[in-house]
This record gives structure tokens, sequence and C-alpha cells, in this order.
């Protein structure tokens, strides 16, 4: 790559990292091709831990302007905890995402937090368990494929983008309605879940939308490690995302975080951004809420042509890729935090 921009900083780069991450850092450098190498401690961390704190770097730093590429290096002084300890065998993490209303921008954002996450070096899956309209196989290009099972357990298909896929879409044919109700739909996105994750170390599950019994007792009964919220600015929407928070709370979930989608809108023509719906609405609720902000994502006609095309921004390297891989880098460094990941 040219570099035609003067290189970052490593104070200013390691500014960048969450300052649990700057304590373990030991050294940065930045080459000549804008390339960075930074030496982190990884004393007491098991592997899961390693591989989420070499990810939280590599998302922090990637998007720094100059910066053409990141190589981490982890050295630990201290052993990782015994084998008994490993969360990695107990299955992968659930991250729910969830929404009190439909069209929000759910299915959208848990591709693209799972595709952002994949990028930054974890092992991830993604279940799409809305029922009614699963979205999953469009969004991730494996429409029309079927999973394969073993066992009566079904193998995750997997897409051009890392990361394996489970869907109703994927069992029943294109446009069907399902009419299913509580158990049936319960007992169908169980066996979504429990299907043949191997190694996978977080999995992203696409929850239906709104915050009825399906959604109840799909939380409670996989026990996700954390939630994400996604909302839309305005006031309507932001009151049914506070119904998401109560189920979670409910079910004992966690929220990592909520997401503002469709905050702004870019004009494709000229670039500038104005805002339809309001703007900044879901930081003001979380705050209210005392959750973290996780970041928002504009009402961008790119978004939408993309994601039809079956491309997830998250995929590539544009400005909208930047901003689903600057959420999952703070999903990242929750998971960092998580007392499974820790040693
Ligand atoms: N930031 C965005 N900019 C432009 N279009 C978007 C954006 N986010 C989502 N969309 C579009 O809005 C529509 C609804 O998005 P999506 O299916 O992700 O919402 P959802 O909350 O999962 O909806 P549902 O409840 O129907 O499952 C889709 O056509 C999607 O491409």
């Amino acid at each position: 790559m040219t570099q035609d921009r003067p290189l970052p900083q490593p104070d200013a780069l390691k500014a960048l990292l969450p300052a649990a991450t700057q304590a373990r850092v030991q050294s940065l450098r930045v080459g000549d091709d804008g390339a960075v190498t930074a030496v982190l401690d990884a004393s007491g961390l098991d592997a899961l831990g390693r591989e989420v704190l070499e990810a939280e770097v590599k998302a922090s730093l990637s998007p720094a302007p100059g910066v053409s590429a990141v190589r981490v290096g982890l050295v630990a002084d201290r052993p990782a905890p015994a084998a008994g300890q490993a969360p990695a065998s107990a299955g992968p993490l659930i991250i729910a995402v969830g929404s009190g209303k439909g069209g929000v921008g759910k299915s959208t954002l848990s591709a693209n937090l799972a595709v952002a996450l994949a990028r930054q070096g974890l092992r991830v899956g993604l279940v799409d368990a809305d029922i009614y309209g699963p979205s999953q196989p469009r969004l991730l290009s494996t429409e029309g494929r079927r999973p394969e099972a073993k066992d009566s357990k079904m193998f995750p298909i997997p897409s051009p983008f890392g990361v394996g896929v489970l869907s109703m879409g994927h069992l029943i044919d294109a446009g069907k309605a399902i009419a299913w109700r509580g158990p049936m739909a319960a007992g169908a996105l169980g066996q979504l879940v429990d299907a043949w994750w191997g190694d996978t170390q977080v999995l992203v599950i696409d929850l239906p939308p709104g915050t009825g019994d399906v959604q109840l007792t799909m939380v409670q009964k996989h026990k996700p490690a954390g939630a994400v919220i996604v909302s839309t600015p305005q006031d309507l929407a932001l009151i049914d995302a506070t119904r998401a928070m109560d189920l979670f709370a409910q079910a004992g979930v966690p929220v990592i975080g909520m997401v503002e989608n469709m905050s702004g809108y870019m004009c494709p023509h000229c670039g500038n951004v104005s805002d339809p719906f309001g703007c900044g609405g879901v930081e003001q609720a979380a705050a209210e809420a005392g959750l973290p902000f996780l970041g928002s994502v504009p009402l961008d006609l790119a978004i939408r042509q993309a994601s039809d095309a079956g491309q997830p921004p998250a995929a590539g390297d544009s400005p909208q890729g930047a901003a689903f891989a600057r959420i999952a880098a703070r999903v990242a460094d929750w998971l960092a935090h998580h007392p499974a990941a820790r040693g």
C-alpha cells in the first residue's frame, strides 16, 4: 500500500485502546508502510481470552488513519488457567441481538456484527431466530442451501464471509410464511442453536422482533452471555427498545449496550447527513438506562443495496463497514472482560 498520509504516532494509537488493554501493551511500533506491531502481555488469559484480546487490538487500531495492517504478538509471564477452567469446551458464548419492534435493522446489524467480529479474528456463528421473516440466508449469501445433519444435529452452513449460519430460511422454502406458534417455534429454534457449532467462540443470535413469548423462551432457555439492543432514534422505537431491556432483565441477561440504526440520512449524491428521524436519541436513552452506547449506523442507501445483494458492508472497507467494525470492537471489548474469557 502506498503511504500517502503521515504515519500514526504510537502513543496516539495506544490511546485508542480500552484502558485495561493499554495496561497490557509492552511495545507498539509503526513501520514505514503504516503496519503496526503491538506486543501485549497476555498473562492469565486462556485461549479464548487471548483471541479476544488480539481481536480487540486489531479492531481498535485497524480503522485508524494511516494504519495499513495490525500485527499482534502476545506474551505471557504467568501461565494460562488450568484446562478445566477453559470456557471453549463449554460451547460458544451467545450474544442475542434484539429489538422492541420490527424493521429497525436488527438482522442487518446481526449479520454485520458477526462478520466484523470474524474479521477481528474470532470464530463466529450466526443463528437466525427470526422465524417470521428469516433474512440471514440472503444477507449472508447462503440462499437455497440446506444444512447437512449428523445424529439429528445440523451443521452450520459456511457463508463466504467466514461466519457459519443457520436459519429457518434454510429449512423452509423461500417466501413461505411460518405460522408456527409457541412450543413448535421454540423447538425449531432450539435445533438451530444446538447444532454442531464445533470450536465457534461467539454465536450471534438474531432474535425475532418484539418482546413476546418466543423471545422470552429463547432467551431463558439458551441464556445468552449478553444482549445488544437495536433501535432507531424515533421515540416510538425507543419505547419498544425499553421493553426489550425489560425482557433481558427478566431473564437475567446483561445488556452489552444499545445501537442506533438509521441514525441520520447519508445522501448518496452529496454525502451530506440529515436527520429525518432525529439522531442521538438512542445514545440518550442508553445513558438514561445506565447502559453503554455501542455506536450508530447511518441510514444509507449503500447499506440496503449491499444487504440486498448479500454483501454485508462489514466484509468490505467502506465507511459503512467501518461503522459496524467500531460497534464490533466494543462488543469484542465486552467479551474480553467477560468472566468466561478471563483466567
Ligand atoms: N442503516 C441502514 N441504512 C439503510 N437501510 C437499512 C439500514 N439498516 C437496515 N436497512 C434496511 O432496512 C430493512 C429492514 O432491515 P432489517 O431486516 O435488518 O430489520 P429487522 O429489524 O431485522 O426487521 P424484521 O423485524 O423485519 O426482521 C432492510 O431492507 C435493510 O436493508
